[in-house]
């Protein structure tokens, strides 16, 4: 893989550098409520911009379905990345249209551009190798080089992430070098007990790490969006929570190898749960209640870890000497139900161990209920994509910066 600096070595002045960056950060309506994702890409956008490159930075933002969508514009993004450099950053209102190829004609050496959601263009996310190649062969249009430093997409395989750097002159940007160096280490020599901890929503996409994770950690604690169908899998009503139906089966087997293998899987004792998902917009007060984990009532969502599992879950992490966490363990944007969140990153901070905190919600959580980044060992950008990494799968957005 060519890293940056061997393409600053070469020398980027007046040239067009496409950098791929992953600025999917959460938003409450146009406002930013965590700017990490920003803040990693930025060594590569100001070098690229200090060495005299037009920089064309790109991304995705949230799961639009292929068209444009206001609620997923980049403009926020492009804004703060302005705020940030110190300088003014130039925003294209679509993606490989007029606004995209007047942008970028008009960059000066040293200036940098967002273009608008990549996800706006179906062919950005398609299945079809056609149809995402044609959509390539138009962002190839816009630029010289191409640098991959969106690490948080590294397991996606679009057009942008995968097809454009076949392209085009490619190199890995300082984030992806330091978030692969980081979890390398996990895949090697990792200290034990070695604990993960696993939560957030996107539960079918990350099911299947534990699979992985049967053979690698001493400990798995699963928590937020991803416990309901573990304590389904047990026979235990879930009401309306957040639930996987299909995965019951390979939850069951999961609990079973877990056993075999003795790996100790530890789920919540006690949950909160709510009528209905909370407004969190308004953050109007959500009626929470505490119940065992093995009585919750039908009709109601759990929302969060409950005390007791919290009190469990920073007991089993006191004496690991590795924790790799993603996903939080509850709707932690609400204040009702934050607690089980916080006590999962208090009890790292209070730990010894090792700790990586992956994902775009996980470790906007962290900052958002007010930790010190540095009381962490790695803050990884990418969710989905670290624990595809630790999985030792062939990412896609990384196989393509390969020589
Ligand atoms: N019990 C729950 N029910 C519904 N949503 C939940 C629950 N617990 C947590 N969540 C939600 O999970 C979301 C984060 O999950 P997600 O899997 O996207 O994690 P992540 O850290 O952002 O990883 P990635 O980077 O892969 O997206 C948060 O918005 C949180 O509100
Ligand atoms: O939030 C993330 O994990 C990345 O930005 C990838 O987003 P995606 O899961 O919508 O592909």
């Amino acid at each position: 893989m060519k890293t940056i600096d061997e393409l600053l070595a070469e020398g980027v002045a007046g040239k067009r550098v496409f950098v791929r960056a992953d600025l999917n950060v959460p938003l409450d309506g146009t406002t930013i409520t965590d700017d990490g994702r920003i803040r990693a890409v930025l060594p590569t956008v100001a070098k690229l911009a200090e060495a005299g490159a037009r920089v064309v930075v790109a991304s995705h933002l949230g799961r639009p379905k292929g068209a444009p969508d206001p609620a997923f514009s980049l403009a926020p993004a492009a804004a703060r990345l302005g705020e940030l450099l110190g300088a003014d950053v130039a925003f294209a209102t679509d993606t490989v249209g007029e606004s995209a190829r007047a942008t970028v004609a008009g960059l000066a050496d040293g200036q940098v551009a967002v273009i608008e959601n990549l996800r706006f263009n179906p062919g950005e996310t398609s299945k079809d190798d056609a149809e995402r190649g044609a959509f390539a062969d138009q962002l190839a249009e816009l630029a010289d080089v191409y640098v991959g430093d969106g690490f948080g997409a590294v397991h996606r395989k679009h057009a942008s992430v995968f097809d454009l750097p076949a392209r085009l002159p490619h190199y890995a940007g300082y984030l992806i070098a330091t978030e692969v160096g980081v979890l390398k280490k996990l895949t090697t020599d990792v200290q034990r007990p070695y604990a993960v901890v696993l939560g957030g929503a996107k539960v079918s996409d990350k099911l299947g790490v534990i699979d992985h994770l049967l053979e690698r950690a001493d400990r798995i604690l699963i928590g937020g969006g991803m416990a309901y169908t573990f304590l389904k899998a047990q026979g235990h009503e879930v009401g309306s929570s957040l639930l996987q139906e299909d995965q019951i089966p390979a939850v069951r087997e999961y609990l079973r190898r877990a056993e075999e293998k003795g790996v100790e899987f530890v789920l919540p004792v006690d949950v909160v749960v709510a009528p209905a998902f909370p407004d969190l917009k308004t953050k109007a007060p959500a009626h929470p209640t505490t119940v065992a984990a093995d009585a919750m009532p039908a009709g109601q969502m759990g929302l969060d870890n409950g005390p007791e599992t919290n009190k469990l879950y920073a007991s089993k992490l006191a004496d690991a000497a590795t924790v790799f966490w993603n996903g939080p363990m509850g709707v932690f944007e609400h204040p009702d139900f934050a607690d089980g969140t916080r006590a999962v990153a208090q009890a790292l901070v209070d730990s010894p161990a090792f700790s990586v905190v992956g994902g775009g919600d996980s470790a906007a959580a962290v900052r958002i209920l007010g930790f010190d980044e540095n009381a962490f060992g790695h803050i990884s950008t990418g969710g989905g994509a670290s624990l595809e990494y630790l999985e030792g799968k062939t990412l896609p957005g990384l196989a393509a910066l390969e020589d």
